[in-house]
């Protein structure tokens, strides 16, 4: 123990316990151009990382846990394109990674910088198809996103940016990965999609925004019913798969960093999905938390209103390890490169939502992620984020 005596207790620990850097690690893998993927789950202290070798295009309905065994599973919002599957490098297996050295102060001084007009009417125009559908009963819900674009982000703060959202967002399943085929992206989310624990199959019905400060109030009949959509499709791809015996608990106020939403819980047996847990999800997916209820009309009417591809937004993602999944909804995500980050912002539309609540709901959610680029420019920049 003695050699030990010159180094702190996290760096006796990295010592003996191999346990890397995750700043030093994300650093060197973006330098060398390695295609990686880092994770941390939702709840726990240990963040995970791998350089990726074997990468494998599949259909989502292909999905066994066994066939994918020890890969990061990556999935767009449109289930017409391929998902990927990420492997280790041959020989190499997750490296646990220490996310805690990268503690710098806080973001309650974080104000959004307005957005250009252009940005805001294009909004207006987008909500006004989608509403009028609604109007017409041609759909009950429809999620409209938007990019919203940060300009001068350099390579050299994304690995404090995972860092930091490790810290900010402890209940949130933060993630950041690059691969030429992919791309790269990195996020923080608060809803899961679908898990595998035990002989468990776990999901939820995540809807409706408030922020943080406003919980007291009950929530009212159009929140109600936003959220009470993604139950209702959870019910109906559950009775389609001929599952009848299942718990379900909610809907509950969770948080998520500086919102709420509702969460309805699911569990019920995985036995009852030997091989068709793929043909599963691809029913299951988008649930109308992201895309809109009836499902596919909503999709119709999101390629109609928003006039850019989401690409992995609203998709799903996460590991596979011993015959069990994590994976969580796309969300709070933004893509990178070039020196910029797209986020990507959605919200659930009904024949009762006002224009203006949406759209700043939509900036709401932009502060999980802008508030943390934020506090990292200004701490390594010595400057603050520019919107384009
Ligand atoms: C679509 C997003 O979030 C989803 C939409 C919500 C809503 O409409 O209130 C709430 C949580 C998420 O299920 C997003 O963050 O981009």
């Amino acid at each position: 123990m003695a050699i030990f005596a010159f180094l702190s207790k996290k760096q006796a620990l990295r010592e003996t316990d191999n346990i890397k850097s995750a700043k030093k690690m994300l650093a060197d893998f973006l330098t060398s151009k390695q295609s990686f993927v880092a994770y941390r789950l939702p709840g726990e202290s240990t963040a995970y990382s791998f350089p990726v070798g074997k990468t494998e295009p599949f259909n989502v309905s292909e999905f066994t846990p066994s066939g994918f065994e020890k890969a990061f599973i990556i999935a767009p919002f449109r289930m017409s394109e391929n998902a990927f599957a990420l492997w280790p490098v041959s020989g190499k297996s997750l490296v646990e990674i220490d996310t805690s050295d990268e503690i710098i102060s806080g973001n309650q001084s974080f104000r959004l910088p307005q957005e250009r007009d252009e940005v805001r009417q294009s909004y207006t125009k987008s909500f006004s198809v989608i509403k009028d559908a609604l109007d017409h009963q041609v759909a009950d819900k429809v999620v409209l996103a938007r990019r919203l674009e940060v300009t001068d982000v350099p390579d050299h703060i994304l690995p404090r940016v995972f860092c930091q959202l490790c810290r900010a967002y402890p209940n949130a399943f933060v993630y950041f990965f690059d691969h030429p085929k992919v791309g790269r992206w990195m996020g923080a989310s608060p809803e899961s999609f679908l898990e595998k624990e035990n002989h468990t199959l776990k999901t939820v019905a995540l809807a409706a925004t408030r922020k943080s400060d406003q919980h007291s109030e009950d929530w009212n009949m159009k929140e109600l019913e936003e959220q009470g959509l993604v139950s209702t499709f959870v019910d109906e791809v559950l009775k389609e798969y001929g599952i009848s015996k299942y718990q379900k608990n909610g809907p509950e106020p969770v948080r998520a960093g500086s919102m709420i939403h509702l969460k309805t819980s699911y569990e019920f047996g995985a036995v009852n999905f030997a091989n068709s847990v793929g043909r599963f999800m691809q029913s299951l997916h988008p649930t109308p938390a992201v895309g809109g209820y009836p499902k596919d009309i909503a999709i119709q009417l999101i390629e109609e209103a928003e006039k850019f591809d989401r690409g992995f937004y609203s998709g799903f993602l996460g590991p596979v390890n011993q015959g069990e999944f994590r994976f969580f909804v796309n969300i709070r995500s933004m893509e990178l490169g070039d020196d910029k980050a797209v986020l990507y912002l959605g919200g659930g539309i009904t024949r009762d939502s006002k224009e203006s609540n949406e759209w700043e709901e939509t900036r709401l959610k932009a502060r999980t992620l802008l508030s943390v680029l934020h506090s990292v420019k200004q701490n390594y920049c010595n400057e603050s984020i520019h919107l384009r």
